[in-house]
């Protein structure tokens, strides 16, 4: 099954192609209904249900999961506001053999929310709304059908009241709310309904989760990969990039640094040389500049050194907010991943002249305008180069800790240093970071996070 992640209009247009190529929007609707019911089913367990219906083809899909269920022997309530606006979800209620109200109250455990899906253009008002604001105050279990009906789908911001789904099953194809914030962290469990629509040319994918290897038999320290974390002002911040990316597979990582770091791990090396003549070292494969590094001339310049030097370079914190075009001027922008938080995404669109709105579009028209690789990260993540956008599963909200940002860029170092292109690197660093959360449990510390990158490496070999 494809695990393209689409906009509306990819998501129209993808049902076009199906119905061109002889599929009709009733049968698609259907095989939709059918395949929602079955899980609906699952989660009922013979419970009494209610579904509520709106005007258009997502309350026509709650017609066909009511009718299914009754056909099963359930206790159907249906509740809908209005009669069906479209000719298919006008069919779906016509074969739906039971009755409907207008309103609430719903008194069953188990409510089924068909009032809104992808076609959401309007605050919710009305009877919708307070038929959200009773789901929102139920403690039924909830199931949203295609999206939670007041989400936006291309940005997973709200339209009115947002209750907390146990389950959302995405019709067709994931929708980009599906992995946005804030829609993404109320959706509850998500699963997916094929309806083998065809989904070739979608730009959106959710990234699956990395296959990584051991090294090679005859692997050597150099062909795991050399990684250089440049430090500046600031001795903590790469320090913990160093911890994270010796347990994210390098066979080597140094530290450059014209600083005492009495704290550093004794398998840690540190070079006090010149920056110039240490990044002279044909060996390093990949550089980290920006944790700790401070934003003053000295910073810039060693920003300079680094960029200028030809290697492939993770910029991160500080290096975000010192970079602009005269930096970038000669060097290749596929060897650069940039790893922004929302704050530092904001200022390299101001720096860059990038005027875009919300983290997405922000994202993608950076890449766009520079041709560089961005990771923005926070609760949801985004990655977009080389033409694609990726989405994530949600990783651990005890992420939020300070420091953790800068595990994560260690972690893209190594990935980067041992044969990875921009995109792949952080790819395998989102991974391994939500895994090394995973297994840290709650309430950790950023270094102890970096420890656990080492057991996440486990779940991927
Ligand atoms: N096409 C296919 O092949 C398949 C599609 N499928 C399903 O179709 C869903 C998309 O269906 P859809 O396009 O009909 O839109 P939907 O989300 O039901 O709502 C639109 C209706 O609501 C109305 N409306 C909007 N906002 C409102 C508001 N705030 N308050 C009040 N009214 C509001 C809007 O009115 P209008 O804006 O036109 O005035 C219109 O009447 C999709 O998510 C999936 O579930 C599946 O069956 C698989 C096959
Ligand atoms: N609520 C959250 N849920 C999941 N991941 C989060 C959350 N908050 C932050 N993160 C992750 O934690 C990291 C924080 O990075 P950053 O903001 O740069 O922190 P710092 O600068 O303190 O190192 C990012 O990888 C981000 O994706
Ligand atoms: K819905």
């Amino acid at each position: 099954m494809s695990e393209a992640v689409l906009t509306v209009a990819q998501m129209v247009a993808a049902e076009k192609a199906a119905m061109a190529a002889g599929t009709s929007e009733w049968e698609l609707m259907l095989k939709a209904g059918q395949g929602a019911a079955q899980w609906v089913h699952r989660a009922a367990g013979g419970r009494p249900v209610t579904v509520l219906c709106g005007p258009g083809n997502n309350g026509g899909d709650g017609y066909v999961i009511a009718e299914d269920l009754g056909s099963r022997g359930y206790d159907v309530d249906v509740i809908a506001p209005v009669e069906p606006s479209t000719d298919t979800a006008r069919t779906a209620r016509s074969q739906f053999g039971g009755d409907t109200r207008e309103q609430g109250p719903f008194e069953h455990a188990i409510v089924v929310d068909c009032l809104f899906g992808y076609g959401l253009s309007r605050q919710v008002e009305g009877v919708y709304r307070e038929l959200l604001e009773e789901l929102s105050a139920s403690d039924c279990f909830k199931i949203a059908i295609d999206v939670p009906s007041a989400v936006r789908s291309d940005c997973g911001s709200t339209l009115g009241p947002l209750p907390r789904y146990d389950l959302t099953l995405a019709l067709g194809a994931w929708k980009q709310a599906h992995f946005l914030m804030p829609s993404m962290a109320m959706m509850g469990a998500k699963e997916l309904i094929d309806l083998g629509l065809p989904l070739d040319d979608a730009h959106g994918v959710l990234s699956s989760r990395p296959a990584l290897s051991a090294p090679a038999a005859d692997a050597h320290k150099y062909t795991r990969g050399l990684v250089a974390v440049v430090a500046g002002e600031m001795p903590g911040a790469p320090l913990l990039s160093c911890e994270a990316g010796m347990r994210a597979g390098a066979g080597y990582v140094k530290l450059f640094s014209d600083r005492s770091h009495p704290d550093a791990p004794a398998d840690l090396v540190i070079v006090e040389d010149d920056l110039d003549e240490a990044l002279e070292d044909d060996r390093i494969d990949a550089l980290l500049v920006g944790p700790g590094l401070g934003r003053g001339e000295t910073s810039r310049e060693r920003l300079a050194a680094a960029l200028t030097s030809g290697r492939q370079c993770v910029l991160d914190a500080d290096a975000l907010h010192l970079l602009d075009d005269d930096l970038l001027e000669g060097v290749d922008p596929s060897r650069i991943l940039l790893t922004p938080h929302e704050g530092e995404l904001a200022a390299l669109c101001e720096s860059f002249g990038v005027e875009a709105d919300g983290k997405l579009d922000r994202a993608r028209s950076l890449s766009a305008a520079t041709g560089l690789t961005v990771l923005a990260k926070g609760p949801d993540t985004i990655l977009v180069g080389e033409g694609t956008t990726l989405f994530f599963p949600q990783g651990s909200s005890w992420l939020s800790v300070a420091g953790s940002g800068d595990v994560l860029a260690g972690i893209c170092a190594t990935r980067l240093a041992g044969s990875r292109s921009p995109m792949e690197a952080a790819q395998d660093a989102v991974w391994l970071h939500h895994e090394a959360a995973r297994l840290a449990g709650p309430a950790f510390t950023a270094l102890q996070l970096a420890h656990c990158v080492k057991p996440a490496m486990a779940s991927f070999l």
